[in-house]
């Protein structure tokens, strides 16, 4: 036993005189002699060693952005490795409510592709001692390595790191917080914050397809569409157009327009731009907060014929026809050039939804929302600018049966044969049938039958007021024609005598 101490402590000992000695070497040999030394050393190990490296580092070039790469590997480790690394970490990510977990330093984890085995390292690298850095990460620069068999360097290099860029975006798309954003009236932007034009909130409006009431016929072509865009990039490359698509949403207050562009971003995954043209000066405000959106994004404008005048400008001008003066809404000037500093105007907008500003990024959706599409100048609405024209309509049986599984878990009543029949019978939008099957008071509960009956009611009595709206509109109508009728024949009469004085004084 004591032979065997002795042992470990001369070998102790000579370690410690090797190590010594190699750092006496290093401090007095001189710089060029040491670097042959190491890629001397370098290229035995890798004439002996048949695996390859690639390092992929946090901060490269500018200092103060993550690496793209870098954050994608982070993403696709977490996602497509993680459940086989032992060492993990989880943090709160950045603007988002979700833990994030991830690979933890020092931790290998093996990864395969197209056969090839690969096994990845998360690390991080101190900085040279006492140097305190202004730099994020200088202090610790980590970095993900990723080790291969060399005969694999071509599939690693063409395939294998391009597949886990878009894999990594794509779950750092997945995992991101959703915002919904307003514009800032111009007066707030500010030359130095680039990102002022728009102000941000979470978006968490939880409509879905599922929760939508409407004819599933519709309902399903919508979702088909939204999918054929998502997934069309590549079509709208090879012919050419911008990858955006358009659409307008008109109907009835209440019928669930926002509801539905709601359900489009939870669908998509998208954020959403909710653009005010009332706060917009002009078109080059215009065309800056375009600029301004980033790419998956729905782009919406309510209410179109509300916030500014753009009905049918275009045409009477044209044809050099007098201007309607029934319209109260500000008048919105169709040439650019003789009010271009105070007013957004038709061709403006046009401009915008064509896309010409497309050259910053693509996958944009534009939506309009309306309740009187005819009052909307064609060539706003036409095929091409806003692609698909969405009807959303007064609530029928078919989306009843959704309101009523989501609000009171009954797909099957007594009362359904009499509501179906109310309900083709009288305009009730979905809202008000929502109402009436989420009664707040406490007497009432939420109990399905009396929510029903009270259904029932409303329904009857509004058929019975469309019934009377209808007969005082007829009588106003009939009034209105007789009161015309005589006011010619009073004209008549005038004329009449005028002729007949003249006659007289002849
Ligand atoms: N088709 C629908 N499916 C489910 N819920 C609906 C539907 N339509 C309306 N609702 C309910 O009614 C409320 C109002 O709907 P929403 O704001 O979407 O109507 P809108 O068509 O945008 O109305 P407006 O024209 O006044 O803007 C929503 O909160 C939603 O709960
Ligand atoms: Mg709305």
């Amino acid at each position: 036993m004591a032979m065997l101490m002795e042992k470990w402590a001369g070998l102790g000992s000579m370690v410690a005189s090797i190590l010594f000695l190699w750092s006496m070497v290093q401090n007095h040999i001189p710089e060029t002699l040491r670097l042959y030394l190491t890629t001397s050393a370098t290229k035995l190990t890798s004439y002996f060693n048949p695996y390859l490296t690639i390092t992929v580092s946090e901060y490269i070039g500018g200092r103060f952005k993550r690496d793209d790469l870098f954050l994608a590997v982070e993403s696709y480790l977490s996602d497509a490795c993680a459940r086989r690394a032992r060492k993990l970490k989880a943090e709160l990510a950045k603007d988002s409510k979700n833990l994030r977990v991830s690979v933890d330093d020092h931790e290998e984890v093996t990864d395969e592709f197209a056969g090839a085995m690969l096994w990845w390292y998360a690390s991080k690298q101190q900085s040279r001692g006492g140097v305190i850095s202004f730099y994020p990460g200088e202090e610790d620069r980590r970095f993900y390595r990723v080790v291969f068999h060399r005969h694999h360097r071509d599939l690693v290099i063409h395939s294998y790191l391009p597949f886990v860029l878009a894999e990594g975006r794509a779950v750092t798309v997945k995992n991101r917080q959703r915002r919904l954003f307003t514009n800032n009236s111009s007066g707030r932007w500010s030359p130095y914050r680039r990102k002022s034009v728009w102000s941000h909130v979470k978006f968490e409006h939880p409509a879905t397809f599922d929760t939508l009431a409407m004819d599933t016929d519709q309902k399903e072509s919508i979702i088909s569409d939204l999918m054929a865009f998502q997934e069309g990039k590549e079509y709208y490359a090879k012919v050419g157009k911008a990858w955006k698509r358009g659409y307008l949403l008109y109907g009835p207050p209440g019928t669930g327009k926002s509801t539905m562009i709601a359900a489009m971003a939870n669908f998509l995954d998208y954020d959403v731009y909710d653009l005010e043209l009332t706060a917009i000066k002009n078109n080059t405000e215009l065309r800056k907060l375009f600029i301004e959106t980033t790419g998956k994004s729905i782009i919406v404008i309510e209410d179109i014929d509300c916030s500014i005048d753009l009905t049918g400008k275009r045409h009477k001008d044209k044809k050099g026809a007098k201007e309607s003066d029934e319209d109260e809404k500000p008048k919105l000037p169709t040439d650019p050039e003789k009010d271009e500093a105070s007013k957004v105007t038709l061709s403006g907008l046009l401009n915008f939804i064509d896309g010409l500003w497309s050259s910053c990024g693509g996958e944009r959706i534009i939506i309009f929302t309306t309740n009187h599409r005819e009052k909307l100048d064609p060539a706003l609405i036409r095929h091409g600018r806003m692609d698909k024209h969405i009807e959303m309509s007064y609530c029928r049986f078919e989306g009843f049966k959704v309101l009523c599984k989501n609000y009171l878990d009954v797909v099957e009543h007594e009362l359904f044969n009499e509501i179906r029949q109310l309900l083709e019978e009288t305009d009730m939008s979905p809202a008000d049938v929502a109402e009436n099957l989420m009664p707040m008071s406490k007497k009432k509960k939420r109990d399905p039958d009396v929510c029903l009956v009270g259904l029932v009611e409303a329904l009857k009595k509004a058929k019975e007021d469309a019934v009377v709206a209808k007969a005082k509109e007829e009588e106003e109508a009939e009034a209105k024609k007789t009161k015309e009728k005589h006011e010619e024949e009073l004209k008549d009469a005038k004329e009449k005598d005028e002729r007949n004085d003249k006659t007289v004084s002849v």
